[in-house]
C-alpha cells in the first residue's frame, strides 16, 4: 500500500546525521524563527507544541509564520488539553485553511484528566476528522524510556495500534519520540520497535543546546531520566551546573551505532527557548570534518 510521502529525504540515506532534521517551538518562538529562518533548511518540518495557556489564536498565528518561512508546519493536537469537538475541529480547520497543514502530531498530554471528550490520541485519530481535512500523515509519540502510566509492551502496543488507524485512514504514521540524554536506551528500543515490525520513520527527539538548569528543569517536567551517571555520558557534570550543554556526545552516539537494522531515522530537536543556538548548532555539526 502506498501512504503518502511525508518528506522527500525519508526516501533517501540521510547524507549525515543533522540531515532532514525537524525543529520543536512554541508560540512564543516566532520572533526566534523569524530571526533564525535564513540558517534553517526550507520545508524543514516545525511542531508546533501545544502548551496550556496560550490562545487558539496565538498556535494559529505561528503555524502561519512557519509556512510563511517556507517551512512545514507540524501542529500539535494535545487529546486531553482539547475542550470540545469543535474546539479540536476548529483548530484543524483553521491550520489547514490558513497555514496549508498536511500533517498533524497527537499526543494524550500531560492532564491526568481530559477537559473534554478526548482521553487518548486514539480518540483523536478515530474521528475522522484528520483525513477529511486532507492531513497526510500524523506523528505520534514514542517512549524510548517508558511512560509513567504504561508498562513497556503497552507502549509497544498502543503504537503498533496507532500505525495501524492511521494507515488505515490512508495517512502516513511518523513516530516522534520524548528528548533524552542517552543513546542506549533509544538504540535498543528502536531495535525492538522494527522487531516487532513497526516500520515507520522514526524522529529521535534531541535537547537543544541549553542552559544546564533549563535542561534539568525540563527533564523533570517532562519525566526524562537525567541521572548523574546518565548526565555525564552527556557531558554534564552535577557539580557545574552553571553553563550550557550541546547534544554533541549524544548525536555522536548515534551516528556511530544507527545503521539499516534501526530502519528510517532522523532527529528531531527540541530547542526550549534557544532555537537560533540550536540552528547554530545542527549547522556547525554539519560542517565538522
Ligand atoms: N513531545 C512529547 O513527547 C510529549 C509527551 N507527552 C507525554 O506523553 C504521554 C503519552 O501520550 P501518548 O503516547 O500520545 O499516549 P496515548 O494517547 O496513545 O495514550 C496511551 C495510554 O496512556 C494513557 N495516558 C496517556 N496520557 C496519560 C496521562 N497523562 N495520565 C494517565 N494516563 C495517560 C491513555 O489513557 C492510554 O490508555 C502524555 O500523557 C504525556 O505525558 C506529552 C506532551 C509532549
Ligand atoms: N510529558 C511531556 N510534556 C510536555 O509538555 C512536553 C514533553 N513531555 N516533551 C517535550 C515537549 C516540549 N515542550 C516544551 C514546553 C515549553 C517550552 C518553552 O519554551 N516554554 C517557555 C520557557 C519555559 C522555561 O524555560 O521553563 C517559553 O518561553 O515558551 C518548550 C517546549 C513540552 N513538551
Amino acid at each position: 500500500m502506498s501512504l503518502p510521502s511525508i518528506h522527500p529525504n525519508w526516501d533517501l540515506p540521510p547524507k549525515g546525521m543533522t540531515d532532514g532534521y525537524s525543529l520543536e517551538i512554541t508560540a512564543r518562538d516566532m520572533e526566534a524563527l523569524v530571526e533564525a529562518a535564513p540558517a534553517i533548511a526550507g520545508e524543514t518540518p516545525v511542531a508546533v507544541t501545544f502548551l496550556p495557556g496560550e490562545s487558539l489564536e496565538a498556535r494559529i498565528a505561528a503555524t502561519k509564520v512557519v509556512r510563511d518561512l517556507g517551512f512545514e508546519p507540524m501542529p500539535h493536537f494535545s487529546a486531553r488539553r482539547l475542550e470540545s469537538g469543535d474546539d479540536f475541529e476548529g483548530y484543524l480547520e483553521a491550520v489547514v485553511q490558513q497555514a496549508g497543514v498536511r500533517r498533524c502530531f497527537v499526543i494524550a498530554g500531560d492532564p491526568a484528566e481530559a477537559a473534554g471528550p478526548y482521553g487518548d490520541s486514539m480518540a483523536l485519530i478515530s474521528t475522522g476528522a484528520f483525513e477529511r481535512a486532507g492531513i497526510q500523515a500524523i506523528g505520534i509519540g514514542g517512549h524510548p524510556e517508558g511512560h509513567p502510566n504504561m508498562s513497556r509492551e503497552q507502549t509497544f502496543a498502543v503504537l503498533t495500534e496507532k500505525c495501524a488507524e492511521i494507515a488505515s485512514r490512508k495517512m502516513a504514521p511518523l513516530i516522534v519520540t520524548q528528548f533524552s540524554f542517552d543513546a542506549a536506551p533509544i538504540l535498543q528500543w528502536l531495535a525492538e520497535l522494527r522487531a516487532r515490525g513497526i516500520d515507520a520513520p522514526v524522529r529521535i527527539g534531541v535537547p537543544g543546546p541549553a542552559g544546564i538548569k533549563t535542561l534539568m528543569r525540563f527533564a523533570a517536567r517532562c519525566g526524562v531520566g537525567a541521572s548523574t551517571s546518565v548526565l555525564a555520558k552527556y557531558g554534564i557534570s552535577i557539580t557545574k551546573l552553571i553553563g550550557t550543554a550541546g547534544p554533541d556526545k549524544l548525536v555522536d552516539a548515534l551516528g556511530k551505532a544507527l545503521g539499516p537494522q534501526h530502519g528510517k531515522v532522523r532527529l528531531h530537536f527540541y530547542p526550549f527557548g534557544g532555537l537560533t543556538r540550536t540552528v547554530e548548532w545542527i549547522n556547525n555539526y554539519k560542517a565538522r570534518p
